[in-house]
């Protein structure tokens, strides 16, 4: 078992900006007029592709996620960031687990680790949820980690999200061979930057 670092989960940045006028603008987009279309880039080779529209590098992220068939993210944190969701086309499931919490965390991975069912995740589901189009979801380390993930046989799809603040960096929580939880420090970025290919 490797832990890199200790994700606490940090408190939201909610009362620092009008979290409602957010989550509104991102409900009200209309993805009809296809605008987003010009942002959309499928990496085969990748779960899912994250692609870049706006950010002012101090507040906000905005991008367009691309999810190939039968793909997912790890589970994974959001850094202190709040994270605003909105499917655009297909669907997704996405699963939410509680955040091991201070004190308890290293307790619960090391109990964790020496249990191996063949289902285990490490983590306890909150739940889980089938996003279809036009849904909106928003998502913080004070509200668990998640994995979100397109069962779809053949259609790829498509999700906008809006980081507040941006974010670089997050953790995983996967579950390795041997049957234990491994947490890494991950790296993110983008396969296009304001609709060009990096
Ligand atoms: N938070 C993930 C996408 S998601 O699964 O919410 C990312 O930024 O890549
Ligand atoms: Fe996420």
């Amino acid at each position: 078992m490797k832990i890199q670092d200790d994700p606490h989960p940090k408190p939201s940045c909610k009362k620092v900006y009008d979290h409602d006028k957010i989550e509104l603008l991102i409900k009200n987009y209309d993805a009809s007029l296809n605008e987003w279309k010009r942002y959309q880039y499928w990496n085969p080779k990748e779960e899912y592709t994250r692609n870049l529209i706006a950010t002012d590098n101090k507040h906000f992220t905005l991008m367009l996620l691309c999810w190939n068939p039968k793909m997912g993210s790890p589970i994974h944190n959001h850094s202190g960031c709040d994270c605003f969701m909105r499917i655009i086309k297909g669907e997704i499931i996405e699963t939410r687990y509680v955040y091991p919490k201070d004190d308890k965390f290293h307790k619960k991975i090391v109990e964790a680790g020496s249990v191996d069912d063949g289902k285990w995740s490490g983590l306890d589901v909150i739940q889980e949820s089938k996003l279809v189009e036009g849904d909106v979801r928003w998502i913080n380390d004070m509200m668990g980690v998640h994995k979100m993930e397109n069962e779809h046989e053949v259609e790829g799809s498509v999700t906008m999200h809006c980081y507040i603040p941006p974010y670089a960096v997050c953790h995983t929580f996967e579950k390795k061979k041997d049957g234990k939880m491994e947490i890494e420090e991950s790296e993110m970025s983008y396969a296009t930057e304001h609709g060009n290919i990096k």
